[in-house]
């Protein structure tokens, strides 16, 4: 057979699997439709969304990947069909550290997919007093940077407000020098928001080390800056590259290759049912004493309750007082984790359950 003739019968079996798979995607849609009338019958108010569900819909994707593709390849391909089978439902609309270009309106389109609808802020207060209001369903705010630490200005919004975490997303940061000139050596100004600049503050010492470096707001808002002005470059990623027409004169600057951000999904919604792979997120205080933190930790202990993480952050209400973020392996109704949790809460001054949500899947 020649190589048309190959060809040809190749392609007409894939337009007959396209066929196919059309139909079997939109037999998929009609059922969410479905799905979305036994919600609203049962009153179910515009709680359409349910991050546990998607968690399992996206693990059985991965698990029963039959390849060649890859898992995670896959994974999103379903992000996808169920982010416009949730719009057909209801459309959802998320806040977010804006403006568009942001890696946090990276990570929402990562969590959420692109039918999701985008109302980006102009600061993580504004985020949590959206989805406060009920003008947004959810937020996406960040938490951690595995190479900078963590955003202590949004545990500090925590401390304060009534929201809940439902969720949480891990995106690998690619940072890039964005410019509308030909080459790095053009380069006098570097713009970036702060946390960009650090995480690529060697690569930056090495090639660009009589560039001003200049901190802003956002990435975003470096390239827009960048586009508008020549000698100038932005520390921004692939999203901002796309929206304001800059060139990536030199791609991956960051000084770790693994640099990832840790988001928060946030909500009104105090409890997500368990998805079967999940964490919890809790507030707690204890007075200043010694052994206070020892003791308040034991039940984890005790029950074999792992946590992975701890920060403190000052109380703000007595000098030297912290309270303290945990976030521990587990969904707080799964029996071992609620026993721990009974036993933290008798030790805490102050114990408030953020959420128990889905650990990322993507
Ligand atoms: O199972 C549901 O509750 C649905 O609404 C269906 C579906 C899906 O497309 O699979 C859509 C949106 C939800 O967030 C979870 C899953």
């Amino acid at each position: 057979m020649s190589e048309q003739e190959q060809l040809r019968s190749i392609r007409e079996r894939i337009d007959a699997i396209d066929r196919e798979l059309m139909r079997l995607i939109s037999e998929r849609a009609s059922c969410a439709q479905t799905v979305a009338q036994v919600k609203r019958a049962a009153g179910s108010g515009d709680d359409y969304y349910r991050p546990e569900r998607e968690a399992q819909v996206l693990r059985q994707v991965k698990e029963a990947n039959p390849g060649p593709l890859e898992g995670e390849t896959l994974a999103r391909l379903f992000r996808e069909i169920m982010s416009a089978c949730l719009a057909l439902e209801a459309p959802l609309r998320v806040a977010f550290l804006g403006p568009e270009g942001t890696y946090t309106h990276a990570a929402v389109l990562k969590h959420f997919g692109q039918d999701v609808r985008l109302a980006p802020m102009a600061s993580l207060g504004e985020v949590f007093r959206e989805v406060e209001a009920g003008g947004c369903s959810y937020g996406v705010v960040p938490i951690e940077n595995s190479t900078e630490g963590v955003v202590n200005h949004t545990l500090d919004l925590f401390v304060q407000s009534p929201l809940f975490v439902c969720g949480e997303v891990l995106l690998r940061i690619h940072h890039h020098l964005l410019s509308s000139g030909p080459d790095v050596a053009h380069v006098q100004r570097v713009y970036a928001h702060q946390q960009a600049l650090a995480q690529c503050r060697r690569w930056l010492d090495a090639n660009l080390p009589h560039a001003d470096r200049i901190s802003l707001s956002s990435n975003a808002e470096a390239a827009q800056r960048a586009s508008q002005e020549t000698g100038s470059a932005a520390i921004a990623g692939d999203t901002a590259e796309a929206l304001y027409g800059l060139r990536a004169v030199k791609r991956n600057i960051e000084d770790h290759p693994d640099n990832t951000t840790r988001f928060l999904v946030i909500g009104r919604q105090a409890t997500i049912p368990p998805s079967g792979v999940d964490k919890t997120s809790v507030l707690v205080s204890t007075s200043n004493r010694p052994g206070a933190l020892h003791r308040l930790l034991t039940p984890l202990a005790h029950n074999g309750v792992s946590m992975s993480r701890i920060e403190s952050r000052p109380s703000r209400c007595v000098n030297w007082e912290y309270v303290y973020f945990l976030d521990i392996e587990g969904h707080s109704e799964d029996p071992d984790v609620r026993q721990a949790l009974a036993g933290l809460r008798q030790e805490a001054q102050l114990f408030r359950i953020l959420g128990a949500y889905p650990r990322a899947v993507l």
